[in-house]
């Protein structure tokens, strides 16, 4: 990416986000411009990574070579519509939109080469995972640069079939919330348990990243890594047991088949 030039539409979390793995990967300010309606948004970024701004979109993705569409999906069309009169078709257009669809976007900016992802908050820390689609139109090159932009906060995954988008959308999009959601259920048993809250959050939140270390470094699945938790007729049994006769798996399956639902819904909804 060294001469690459990447426009940001949209200046929220995700954008900051990606802009900051993309300096600390040795990026330029000078390669990187975002644009957003708040003033003190642009500012922040502005001060943060040293990238200049602009209020206008167009004016920001002028001679640009990746356009990264970083707005809020109910904002999708107008500013894909906003922006058409001013596209070079050669323009590489990355959305991180939950829920749009390429055939959506192809719609509103016309024939463009377009990758469609789904990163995930954790980018923040460049530990976020990405799941990429590209369209027929995208070259090897243009591959190359998307792949590098996610890699910039984490570890990016190619699709086959852009639908599967939904997928990743449930698993590892929404997912840091589910993780959130058990922290916070288990902080609050230990306190129920006669923890005081802090100790109960600290046990808690460490246990989470001591797990996440070792199912990703361990040689063996999470399967195994629990079973070796659990001592036959012991403590962590009893609470697997629990779990399980309240439906856990079931309940799990049953959550992300309801975001990747909605994110096929919002396609529907977001996509005339
Ligand atoms: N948050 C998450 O966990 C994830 C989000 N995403 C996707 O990333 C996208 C951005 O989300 P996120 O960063 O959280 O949202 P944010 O609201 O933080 O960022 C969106 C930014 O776009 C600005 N904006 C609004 N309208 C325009 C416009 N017409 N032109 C330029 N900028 C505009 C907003 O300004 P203002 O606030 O003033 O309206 C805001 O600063 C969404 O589409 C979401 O689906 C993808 C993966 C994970
Ligand atoms: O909740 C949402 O719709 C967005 C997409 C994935 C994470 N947040």
């Amino acid at each position: 990416m060294s001469n690459t030039r990447i426009a940001f539409i949209g200046a929220g979390n995700m954008a900051a986000s990606l802009i900051g793995g993309l300096r600390a990967k040795g990026l330029e300010a000078a390669q990187i411009r975002a644009s957003d309606p708040g003033e003190d948004t642009r500012a922040k970024v502005s001060a943060e990574h040293g990238i200049e701004t602009f209020a206008d979109n167009a004016q920001a993705i002028d001679g640009v070579d990746v356009i990264v569409l970083a707005v809020k999906p109910q904002a999708m069309k107008a500013v894909c519509e906003a922006i058409r009169p001013s596209l070079q078709p050669n323009q590489l257009v990355v959305s991180i939109a939950a829920g749009i669809t390429c055939a959506s976007m192809t719609a509103w900016l016309g024939e463009q080469p377009i990758v469609r992802c789904m990163p995930n908050t954790p980018a923040l820390l460049r530990q976020g995972v990405s799941g990429l689609y590209a369209t027929s139109e995208v070259t090897a090159e243009q591959r190359q640069q998307a792949e590098e932009l996610l890699s910039a906060v984490g570890i990016a995954l190619w699709l086959n079939e852009e639908q599967q988008l939904d997928a990743v959308t449930a698993v590892s999009g929404s997912g840091p919330a589910y993780f959130f959601l058990l922290i916070e259920a288990m902080t609050a048993a230990g306190v129920k348990l006669g923890l005081p809250k802090e100790i109960a959050g600290q046990l808690t939140v460490q246990t989470a990243l001591g797990a996440a270390h070792m199912a990703v470094s361990s040689d063996v699945d999470a399967a195994e890594l629990r079973r070796r938790v659990t001592s036959p007729n012991g403590t962590t049994e009893a609470a697997i047991k629990s779990f399980q006769a309240g439906g856990f798996e079931a309940l799990v399956e049953t959550a992300l088949g309801a975001a990747a639902h909605r994110s096929a819904e919002m396609a529907e909804q977001l996509g005339k």
